[in-house]
């Protein structure tokens, strides 16, 4: 349910405007795991509690080949006799030591799950937030799948790293660290022996890790376009359906399909690698490790226990290595994700406030445009230097040919986006000196493209008003002659809307638009007439409505009808981005310019 451009609510303000780019180090590993690790920092004592937890139960497995060693050497001290009193001894301490570790166990796991959903919380908490502070332009230039991905695939890629890969460090350095420590105090020299694997095992996890690295991070970046795919084509499900372009939409799914599943198989495999792999190097340890002792126990230097002691540390020391480097990939693709949800944290925000910044309490409504200029895109200028003012209270009409520049003119006034040059004032301040919010709160707007959330009638039209109570709603209702039709519905005001209010017809849609800009009573309107036709009832209700609206209020219209631009106070000719007439009906009808051919061409055969 995020607020589409054009409504009214947290509409945005653009500030930096631009490319969007990503962060400068964010392809940085360790600047990502740093900047990860900012979440943890009110984690700090739970991470201690569950690192104390792992330690102790990392120590008590250290314990458990010790133990087996001692129990081997007791069956089979030298004299083929069994001590049956030691080995009970030892039994019942192995025994206390599995279920103190398993109890261990659970509690590592309550705790770490709860770091992570808490960390994974905030991630997302300020993502939201952040996309509330970004600019316009930079939903312009990001598909809504694209930012969906983020905020449930990348932060999901995050929260399952962070729940497996906490343990798995802590516990493998643990283990690492105790394995070796109890190794050297068994067998140094069959310890060295050992080691000769590790500089294997270094070498190939880095390797594999430089190659999943970028297959993840590719994965994801394809996910997010494909998700946009899907968002854009269900979105549009009307239009693909109206022009039967379900084969061409399925084309250009499995396009992107492909290359995801391309992607997925390449990374999959190579992460895969690392076990098989690792098994090798392992067994060719064990065998080190066998021959070695075996001759050493020959020659009467360790008991047969120690080496059985010995290869199961060898084994606590090698598994958790491989461990490692198989949490590397997990790693890998959670650090993909933190990196695509740290790009959009780290995107310009729209412009803050300054200091003294005027919160607007009552305003005229006098709005002036002077030397205006402004490019969506680089070099291709939309606006170029116009200039105009209007008296509170005006009724203005925009009319011009499409692409002209008229809803360009009314983004720039409502501070969607900023200007590139010129000033825009309301009541002879610049508008980039009053506090962004209360600017907001004095425009009301009904556009073409209506757009309503998921919820109740009631709560899309309260949605002008947050504090407004049930009777305003309802006399906001009646004055947009919304009523009538919304006390026909089985459950009124309580009439349950879909997204995009695609259960009411388009007329419908407008009036509860109306109704919440009358609920949000603004100093200045703006108003986008439907082209599409309503039947001639509703549009005269429509209307009725946008003429009690407009009464005494500043009023900016984007006008398609005749009878708006006919009673309208200015009508500015816009064309190419240039104001091209201005006058009234009568003056500009005589002049027998712009708008005369505009009148000649659309409406002189409509009689009104
Ligand atoms: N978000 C955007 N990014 C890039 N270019 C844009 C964007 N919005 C509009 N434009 C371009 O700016 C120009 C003016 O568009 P604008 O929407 O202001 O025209 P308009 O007069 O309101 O047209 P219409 O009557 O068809 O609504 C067009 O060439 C359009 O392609």
């Amino acid at each position: 349910m995020i607020p589409k451009h054009g409504q009214r609510g947290p509409v945005g303000i653009a500030g930096g405007r631009g490319v969007i780019m990503p962060a400068k180090k964010a392809k940085d590993i360790r600047y990502t795991l740093k900047r990860l690790w900012h979440f943890f920092r009110n984690e700090k004592k739970q991470l201690l509690i569950a690192f104390l937890f792992i330690m102790v139960s990392g120590l008590l497995g250290l314990l458990v080949p010790y133990f087996i060693g001692k129990a081997i050497d007791a069956i089979f001290p030298g004299k083929y006799l069994v001590e049956f009193q030691k080995l009970r001894h030892i039994m019942l301490i192995l025994l206390s030591i599995y279920i103190v570790d398993n109890m261990l166990t659970f509690l590592q796991e309550y705790l770490v799950a709860g770091i992570a959903q808490r960390v994974v919380f905030t991630l997302r908490e300020n993502l939201f937030q952040k996309l509330q502070s970004l600019p316009i332009m930079f939903f312009d230039t990001h598909t809504h799948g694209e930012i969906m991905s983020r905020l449930s695939n990348d932060i999901d890629n995050v929260s399952t790293t962070i729940s497996q890969s906490i343990i798995q460090f802590m516990a493998s350095s643990v283990s690492i660290l105790g394995s070796l420590a109890m190794m050297i105090y068994l067998s140094p020299l069959m310890t060295a022996a050992s080691m000769i694997t590790v500089p294997m095992v270094y070498f190939l996890t880095r390797f594999i890790a430089k190659k999943t690295k970028l297959l993840f991070r590719e994965q994801q970046k394809t996910l997010g376009r494909l998700n946009g795919h899907i968002e854009e084509t269900i979105a549009g499900i009307h239009v693909v359906k109206a022009f039967n372009n379900e084969e061409k939409v399925i084309d250009e799914f499995k396009a992107q399909n492909q290359i995801l599943r391309e992607v997925g198989v390449r990374a999959q495999i190579w992460s895969g690698f690392i076990m098989p792999l690792m098994n090798v190097i392992n067994n060719f340890g064990f065998g080190i490790i066998a021959i070695f002792g075996g001759s050493l126990a020959l020659r009467g230097v360790i008991s047969v226990g120690v080496i059985a002691s010995f290869i199961s540390y060898s084994k606590q020391f090698t598994r958790p290595l491989n461990e490692l480097a198989n949490t590397f990939n997990t790693l890998q693709s959670g650090i993909a994700g933190a990196e695509r949800v740290f790009e959009i944290l780290d995107q310009s925000e729209e412009r803050k406030d300054s200091d003294n910044a005027i919160i607007i309490k009552d305003i005229k409504g006098k709005v002036e445009f002077e030397n205006v200029s402004f490019e969506y895109k680089k070099d291709e200028p939309v606006l170029k230097n116009i200039s105009f003012k209007v008296n509170p209270g005006t009724n203005i009409a925009l009319v011009g040919p499409t692409g002209a520049g008229k809803t360009t003119i009314v983004n720039l006034l409502t501070g969607f986006y900023e200007i590139d040059k010129g000033d825009i004032k309301i009541d002879g301040i610049n508008i980039k000196d009053y506090e962004k919010n209360s600017l907001r709160k004095i425009f009301g707007m009904v556009l073409q493209d209506t757009y309503l959330f998921s919820g109740t009638i009631r709560e899309n039209i309260k949605y002008g008003n947050l504090g407004a109570s049930d009777e305003d709603i309802k006399n906001a209702a009646a004055l947009a002659r919304a009523e009538d039709f919304i006390n026909k519905l089985p459950q009124g005001y309580d009439t349950y809307i879909n997204e995009g209010g695609t259960n009411l017809s388009q007329g419908q849609r407008q009036l509860i638009a109306i109704s919440r800009a009358i609920l949000a009573n603004p100093y200045i309107l703006i108003l986008d007439e439907a082209t599409s036709s309503v039947d001639t009832r509703t549009e005269l209700k429509i209307q009725e409505a946008m003429v009690k609206l407009m009464e005494n209020r500043t009023t900016f219209i984007i006008a398609h009808r005749l009878s708006t631009i006919k009673d309208a106070d200015i009508i500015m000719v816009i064309d190419h981005g240039e104001i091209v007439e201005k006058g009234s009906h009568e003056e500009l009808l005589d002049k027998g310019g712009h708008y005369y051919n505009l009148y000649q061409s659309q409406f002189a055969n409509i009689d009104i």
